[in-house]
Parts: structure tokens; C-alpha cells; sequence
């Protein structure tokens, strides 16, 4: 493979005596990943149930390697059910290593396509909010796509300038994690396209970037709470160099240590001004040394311990709830508060507590989309579906992954369902395979009608 001389330079003085050994690793195959939504099952059920074969990642808890180059695990209902995620196995490291609890705001700045949000989100196990923000509005809608597949609905998904959302979050969250724009050295293998774009824009340009908003998250961060930054690259400027940044201009900012694994390498104190050892806590994934394709992750600490400010849930002025909300979740086995629920227009939504004011904001969800108010009917949304488990459920309709129905209820066909209903039966079903929901139907007379989102349809290769 060929290599900018630039780039190969720079990596010599990084690795010195390994640098032919990493190099030989560019003739060798890239390493596929898949991470477990560990909201929707556990890896321990998942290795039972998958598919196809599958290892574990060593230092992912909830990650498997697969063979990309024989299986398609995106062609299979179970990632339509969003029971796993595909990544990169090194790319699982950060959000592996951020300690996210139930309960904890949770922002993570640049959030798309999902990689790393996803796994924050279940982390959060429903309790606490998940502010996903990423500046691309189109990035962005894939990002609220993953999302709502991996039925996470205590969130938000903004598009803003990170500068700008630090008026309406200072020191608000928890934790933070920023997987920031970088120059993409970690990728070069699995992705070629990336060489030409280090060319055009390289660490010098990258670095910049990542420090503006590496101080920007680091003003919405509590005292106390933690952030951690990542970036796919090697360079010392975009890691080491940022990480500095952000010490020297938030000097209340200590680096943490992390869970280690054997291959990981230290951080280099060498390369930075103040030559701090504490710079060797934070971690380099190289792809020669373990097996995945290139990372760097610090963890901070913001001041002293403290005892989170107590979370007040925001009120809000809520109107009557409509009969036909209210009949619908008399089926649904939530208790909802009533004071969360906003209506705008036809649309129902079901709200994180204790939010700001968000005025002003680019936002493309907030909350979770329940579902619409329709001529005095409520119409479930697909992100309901998918945030629900069957048991919470009255009305499912549950079919084994090997029955031909399940690939035709995603490609939005209608379905004969007689032989598993009830032909006196009718109203919406949450249709399922092997147990975990995939979307809604509405049942008449034994027939399915379709209520699969249109635009997450399987599609036909
Ligand atoms: C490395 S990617 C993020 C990948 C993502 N965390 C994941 O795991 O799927 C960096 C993202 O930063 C976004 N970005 C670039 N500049 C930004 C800025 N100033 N503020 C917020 N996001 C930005 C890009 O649109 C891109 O989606």
C-alpha cells in the first residue's frame, strides 16, 4: 500500500524498531467487529443465539469479532431488531471506557453516524439522557437512525456548533465523550479514500478543530464528571498535543487512568511540551499490536470529587392527556408520567427529565417519538416499537428468524398470520422475532397490515 512519506516519517519516530512491523500490517486483512446492545440482551444470550460464528474481542466486554469477508450480518432480522451494532473493533475502546451509569446526562458532541453513541445509550439502560449532537444535519439523521433501531428514547439529536450549545448546557453533564474529527491515520487500511483526504487535510488542520472543541465540551462538563476524547489517528499533535490544550487552558482538568489490555500502548509523554508523565495513562491502539485498526483515548477528570448537583426534574405545562393515548397505553406495561409528555401538532412525545431550555437549538429529535394523534386515533411510531421489549406488550405477534415472513414484514409486505392469531383479533401488534420487536402491524381477519417504517425497508441486493 502506498503511504504519504510524510506519514511514513512521522511514524518512525513514533514506533522506531516496531515500524517495520507495523508496516507489514497493511498487506494483512482488516478485522471485523460487532458490539451488543446489552440493552436488548446480554453477549452471554447473544453468543447463543448468533447466527453466525462469532469470538470475542478481548477487551470489548460486550464485542465479537466476525468474518466480514464470508458473513452479512447487516442481512439478518436480528440487526433490523438492533440486537448489535457494526464497528470497528478498536472504535468499541472509548465508549467501552467512558463509565456511564444509569441515570447520568450524557452528551456526545460529534455523534455520527452512531459508533460510539449507541453504546452510551445503552449503557444509560433507559435512566438519565443522551444529548447525541453532530454539526452534519446529514450525518445527523443517520445518527437518530441507530439510535431509535437500538430503542434508546431518553435523547436528543441536535446539529449544532458545539460553541453554541454551551449557552444552554454550562456545566450540565455528567460525562462527555468527544470521538473527534481527526485525520483518519487509524483508518488507512479499511479505508484507502482516507490517504488522499490526510493529504488534503492533515494533522495541522485537524488539530485546530479538536481544540476548540475539546474546551467547548469541557465547559459543559460538571465539576466531577468526566470526559473522554478519541480520535482514529496516530499523530501526537491531534492526541497527546490536544489532550495538553486542554490541560494548560483547564487546568482543573487531571488525566484518569483506564482498564488496560495488553496491547494497548501508553500515551507518550515525549511528544508533548510540558512532558508530564501522566500523559503515558492515556492509550494508542495500534493494528500490529492487537487486533484492530488504530485509536488514541484519554480520560479526564474535571476538579474535585463532588456530589452531583441533585437532579431536579424540569416540570412542563402538559394539557389533557387525549383518550386515545391513553387507550393505546392501557396495552403498554410503562408507567408513564404524564408530566413528560408533550404534543406538538399530531405528533406525541415522551421527554427526558430535567432539561434545559433548548430554544433556538437545531435539533432533529428530542424525546421519544411515541406516536401520532390521527382523526381520534393514536398511531404507535417505530421508535416505540423498538424501545419496547414483547413482555411490556399486550398484543405480539412473535415469529422464529427462520420463518419467511419475518424478511417479508421488513421488506413491508403484508402477511398472512392466521395460523399465530386470532381471526376475531384485530388493532396493532408488535411484531417480533425470536422475542425482540422489529415494528408495528395492524391485524384484521388474520391479515398483517404493514406499519414497518418505510424508509428502514430491507433492501434487495
Ligand atoms: C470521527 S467522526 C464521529 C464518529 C462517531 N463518533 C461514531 O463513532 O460513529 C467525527 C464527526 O464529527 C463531526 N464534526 C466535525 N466537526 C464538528 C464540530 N465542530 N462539532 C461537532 N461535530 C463535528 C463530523 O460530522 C463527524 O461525523
Amino acid at each position: 500500500m502506498n503511504l504519504p512519506s510524510a506519514f511514513e516519517e512521522k511514524m518512525k519516530k513514533l514506533l522506531g524498531s516496531e515500524f517495520e512491523t507495523y508496516l507489514s500490517c497493511y498487506e494483512e486483512p482488516r478485522y471485523y467487529g460487532l458490539r451488543v446492545n446489552t440493552n436488548k440482551i446480554s453477549s452471554e444470550d447473544f453468543a447463543k443465539i448468533a447466527p453466525f460464528s462469532i469470538r470475542p474481542i478481548p477487551w470489548i466486554e460486550n464485542g465479537f469479532y466476525y468474518d466480514g469477508e464470508k458473513d452479512m450480518p447487516a442481512k439478518h432480522p436480528y440487526y433490523f431488531a438492533g440486537l448489535y451494532y457494526l464497528q470497528e473493533p478498536s472504535a468499541m475502546t472509548p465508549a467501552s471506557r467512558l463509565p456511564v451509569e444509569p441515570g447520568d446526562r450524557v452528551l456526545d458532541v460529534c455523534a455520527a453516524p452512531g459508533g460510539k453513541a449507541t453504546e452510551l445509550g445503552a449503557k444509560l439502560s433507559g435512566e438519565g439522557v443522551l444529548v447525541a449532537n453532530d454539526i452534519s444535519n446529514s450525518r445527523a439523521k443517520g445518527l437518530l437512525k441507530n439510535l431509535e433501531v437500538f430503542g434508546i428514547g431518553n435523547l436528543l439529536v441536535l446539529s449544532e456548533e458545539p460553541g453554541k450549545l454551551v449557552n444552554y448546557f454550562p456545566e450540565y453533564f455528567d460525562k462527555i465523550l468527544i470521538d473527534a474529527p481527526c485525520s483518519g491515520e487509524g483508518m488507512f487500511r479499511k479505508d484507502r479514500k482516507m490517504v488522499k483526504a490526510w493529504e488534503e487535510h492533515g494533522p495541522e488542520f485537524f488539530s485546530k478543530l479538536q481544540q476548540s472543541i475539546i474546551i467547548q465540551a469541557a465547559d459543559m462538563l460538571r465539576p466531577g464528571g468526566m470526559l473522554l476524547y478519541s480520535t482514529c489517528t496516530f499523530d501526537p499533535l491531534e492526541n497527546e498535543g490536544t489532550v495538553e490544550y486542554l490541560l494548560r487552558n483547564r487546568p482543573e482538568f487531571e488525566i484518569l487512568d483506564m482498564e488496560g489490555y495488553e496491547g494497548f500502548s501508553n500515551g507518550i509523554p515525549a511528544v508533548t511540551e510540558s512532558k508530564a508523565a501522566e500523559f503515558s495513562k492515556t492509550i494508542r491502539i495500534f493494528p500490529h499490536k492487537m487486533h484492530g485498526e488504530g485509536h488514541y483515548l484519554a480520560l479526564l477528570k474535571k476538579g474535585k470529587e463532588e456530589t452531583p448537583a441533585i437532579k431536579i426534574p424540569g416540570k412542563r405545562n402538559v394539557g389533557k392527556i387525549p383518550e386515545e393515548l391513553k387507550n393505546f397505553f392501557q396495552g403498554v406495561d410503562w408507567k408513564l408520567d404524564e408530566e413528560r409528555i408533550e404534543i406538538h401538532g399530531e405528533r406525541v412525545y415522551y421527554m427526558p427529565e430535567g432539561l434545559p431550555d433548548m430554544k433556538g437549538i437545531r435539533f432533529l429529535r428530542t424525546g421519544l417519538l411515541l406516536g401520532e394523534l390521527k382523526k381520534k386515533r393514536f398511531e404507535p411510531s417505530q421508535a416505540l416499537a423498538m424501545c419496547l421489549k414483547k413482555r411490556e406488550y399486550r398484543y405480539v405477534i412473535d415469529l422464529p428468524a427462520v420463518d419467511e415472513r419475518v424478511i417479508k414484514y421488513l421488506k413491508g409486505e403484508t402477511l398472512d398470520v392466521e395460523d399465530v392469531t386470532d381471526a376475531k383479533e384485530k388493532g396493532w401488534y408488535l411484531f417480533c422475532v425470536d422475542g425482540y420487536p422489529l415494528g408495528w402491524g395492524k391485524l384484521a381477519g388474520g391479515v398483517l397490515k404493514n406499519k414497518y417504517l418505510p424508509g428502514w425497508r430491507w433492501q434487495s441486493v
